[in-house]
């Protein structure tokens, strides 16, 4: 059951949404079931919801992608957050034709137009996990860094600027060092490369020690979701837990500087906190993640989101909005049993897709359910 105070969408529209040409949803509070066949646009739904925190979204789509095809090009999510503040209203899209060439999301909180997407951090905090995700233990170590980064921003909102920052500056670097521009050039970026890549570190070590705590505190011994294990695999991100961060900022600094011929020949910076990695491991059968069945990955995966709900829970004072596409079908009645459970005891709003609503049935009343097909919601059903 979603807790009062808890932060619920209690109304959605979407204009030109993928294949929405409009929808217009008032859901209450308690979880939302949408089901419907394969293609009928339940994910679509959940990616519009995803829109409501920074970023590109849980598909990681262009904009213009996201554009109904055959619409005018343009889009647009309309929702009513109700949390423990009272409601507030945001409206975010992209707009059709305009005079910004590089087509920017727009978003608005309230009425008035946010300076930055971490406004809507104020506003909402949105976690996912999808079944595009299933391959993150086994696919490429940039997809977990990716992954990483957005636990961090959910309880740290200058995160995403920090590793924007970094990227800017080393990509800088490399076309300078490219190009054989002067090394006094090269002093000032590597010295913006080390403040923001040493502060990057910072912020993931303390994510990583914020978890080990949060899942040693909360173990549970009858969860159907092992506890996972976090490592970060980069120099920097150790360094920083064991040094001053000025000492490693430093140290840094001169990695840089004595690798200047080797990145120029590479094209690329070859350390810094690009390189790194996220690990995890099946804490009860002490197992990299990686070497797990696919089964267990998925269990390790949904426990590491409702860990990181908690979480965010815990150090803002505001629960997360969740959302879980096709992750009922994939469990067993006893799983599921304990998904609902732990949505339960920590009284988020949780948005589910599935094809069947038999999958449901054991929420009862506490959730919604809506039917889709193509492109179009029918109400409770
Ligand atoms: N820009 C777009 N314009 C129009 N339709 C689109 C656009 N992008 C995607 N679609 C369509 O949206 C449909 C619904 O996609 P969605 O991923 O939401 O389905 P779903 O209900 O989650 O299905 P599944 O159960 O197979 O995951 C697909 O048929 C897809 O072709």
């Amino acid at each position: 059951m979603t807790d009062a105070g808890a932060l619920s969408v209690t109304a959605l529209k979407l204009t030109d949404f993928r294949n929405y040409a409009r929808l217009s949803m008032a859901p209450d509070a308690r979880h939302v079931v949408l089901a419907g066949e394969n293609g009928a646009g339940k994910t679509n739904i959940l990616e519009a919801l995803s829109y409501l925190s920074p970023g590109r979204g849980l598909r990681r789509a262009r904009l213009e992608d996201v554009a109904r095809q055959g619409g005018g090009g343009g889009w647009a999510v309309a929702a009513t957050l109700l949390g423990a503040a009272g409601e507030t209203v945001v409206g975010t899209g992209l707009v059709a034709e305009g005079p910004d060439p590089e087509r920017q999301r727009r978003i608005r909180i309230d009425g008035t137009t946010a300076r930055t997407s971490e406004e809507l951090l104020d506003v909402a905090r949105v976690l996912w996990l999808t079944p595009a995700m299933d391959g993150l233990f086994t696919g490429a170590a940039g997809d977990r860094r990716r992954f990483l980064d957005r636990l961090v921003l959910a309880i740290d909102r200058d995160h995403a600027r920090r590793v924007s920052s970094f990227e800017k500056a080393m990509r800088e670097r490399n076309r300078v060092l490219e190009e054989g521009g002067r090394s006094s050039w090269l002093d000032g970026l590597e010295a913006q490369m080390a403040e923001y890549a040493v502060a990057v570190a910072a912020a993931r070590a303390e994510l990583a020690a914020c978890f080990s705590r949060l899942i040693a505190a909360h173990h549970d011994p009858q969860s159907p979701f092992p506890d996972a294990v976090l490592t970060l695999d980069g120099a920097l991100e150790r360094e920083v837990s064991n040094r001053p961060a000025v000492e490693v900022e430093d140290a840094y600094r001169e990695t840089l500087a004595d690798a200047r011929h080797g990145d120029r020949a590479a094209g690329r910076a070859r350390s810094g906190p690009h390189r790194s990695d996220l690990l995890v491991r099946h804490g009860p059968k002490d197992m990299a993640a990686a070497t797990c069945s696919t089964g267990e990955q998925k269990a390790l995966l949904l426990g590491l989101v409702l860990a990181h709900a908690r979480l965010v829970e815990e150090m803002t004072g505001r629960t997360p909005l969740l959302l879980l596409d096709e992750v009922a079908a994939h469990l067993d009645t006893h799983r599921r049993a304990g998904l609902f459970a732990a949505l339960d005891r920590l009284g988020v709003q949780a948005w589910m897709t599935g094809t069947d609503l038999s999958l449901f049935a054991a929420l009862e009343d506490r959730a919604q359910r809506f039917s889709v097909h193509d492109g179009t919601v029918s109400g409770e059903s």
